[in-house]
């Protein structure tokens, strides 16, 4: 799968913030072996001295970075955000995020699409963090958009992919276009289940990063991820609203 162009090395994205120390974020990126690490270019000002070693440590790596526009309420901060993070990361890649509710940190899907629009036609190329909604998402493509980041359930809550029929519909309706469950992964069975539905990446964050062991952690998402990717490829069941045995019956011992 392409996102704009480029195959990722892997299905995981991952998120850089809240780890306990830059330490463990390195040894979770690496054990995770993240296709890409999204930055927010507000968590430290880059002209600072904890901003350099934030920003080295993530070129360090060596994993393509997506910048993104965390904490961004309006078109406005969003644009500009995304103008800095194209000089800061050399980089025309931006997840784009314009919240427009403050408790569930849901997408203001209207700015976003206007975002969306002048910064695809400004040739940034947007990975839109979105609701599941299927006339957001075809207005975010026809503004330029050619990746769409659904949400699973709140930034940070960790419940999961908490409307399959939209996820599932969402994956039915744009066959063609690369699609990333983004935020509100808790478990890995969580990204299992979404690449199962035919996703094509996860992006996570919090669930690695304030685990007990976030490196470890990132090992269990790596796997999970490549399990549900796999699981797909095989052709997997359909399910059934009756039991079928599975063990043969023919040829049973009639007990008198
Ligand atoms: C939209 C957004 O900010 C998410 O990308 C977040 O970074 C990850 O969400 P979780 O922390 O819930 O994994």
């Amino acid at each position: 799968m392409l996102f704009y162009g480029s195959e990722l090395s892997s299905r995981l994205m991952l998120g850089t913030a809240q780890y306990p120390s830059p330490e463990i974020l390195a040894d979770s990126v690496r054990a995770a072996r993240a296709g890409v690490v999204t930055v927010s270019l507000r968590r430290e000002s880059v002209g600072s001295r904890a901003g350099q070693a934030f920003w080295s440590l993530i070129r360090d790596l060596g994993v393509p970075v997506l910048p993104n526009t965390a904490g961004c309420h309006t078109v406005k901060e969003a644009v500009t955000t995304a103008h800095m993070a194209r000089e800061v990361f050399e980089t025309d890649w931006i997840k784009l995020e314009v919240i427009g509710e403050s408790d569930t940190l849901q997408p203001d899907m209207f700015a976003l699409v206007e975002a969306a629009r002048i910064l695809s036609e400004d040739g940034f190329k947007v990975f839109p963090y979105m609701t599941e909604d299927l006339v957001g998402a075809e207005r975010l493509l026809r503004a330029g958009c050619q990746v769409l980041m659904p949400w699973g359930a709140p930034i940070g809550s960790g419940k999961g992919l908490n409307n399959v029929f939209g996820l599932r519909a969402l994956r039915a309706h744009f066959p063609d276009v690369p699609l990333v469950v983004d935020a509100g992964i808790g478990l890995p069975s969580h990204a299992a289940q979404a690449m199962e539905l035919g996703y094509d990446a996860v992006l996570i964050n919090t669930a690695v990063a304030q685990a007990g062991d976030p490196a470890r952690m990132a090992t269990a998402f790596r796997l999970a991820v490549e399990a549900g990717l796999i699981a797909r490829t095989a052709d997997p069941m359909e399910q059934r609203d009756m039991a079928v045995p599975s063990t043969p019956v023919l040829g049973r011992a009639v007990l008198a």
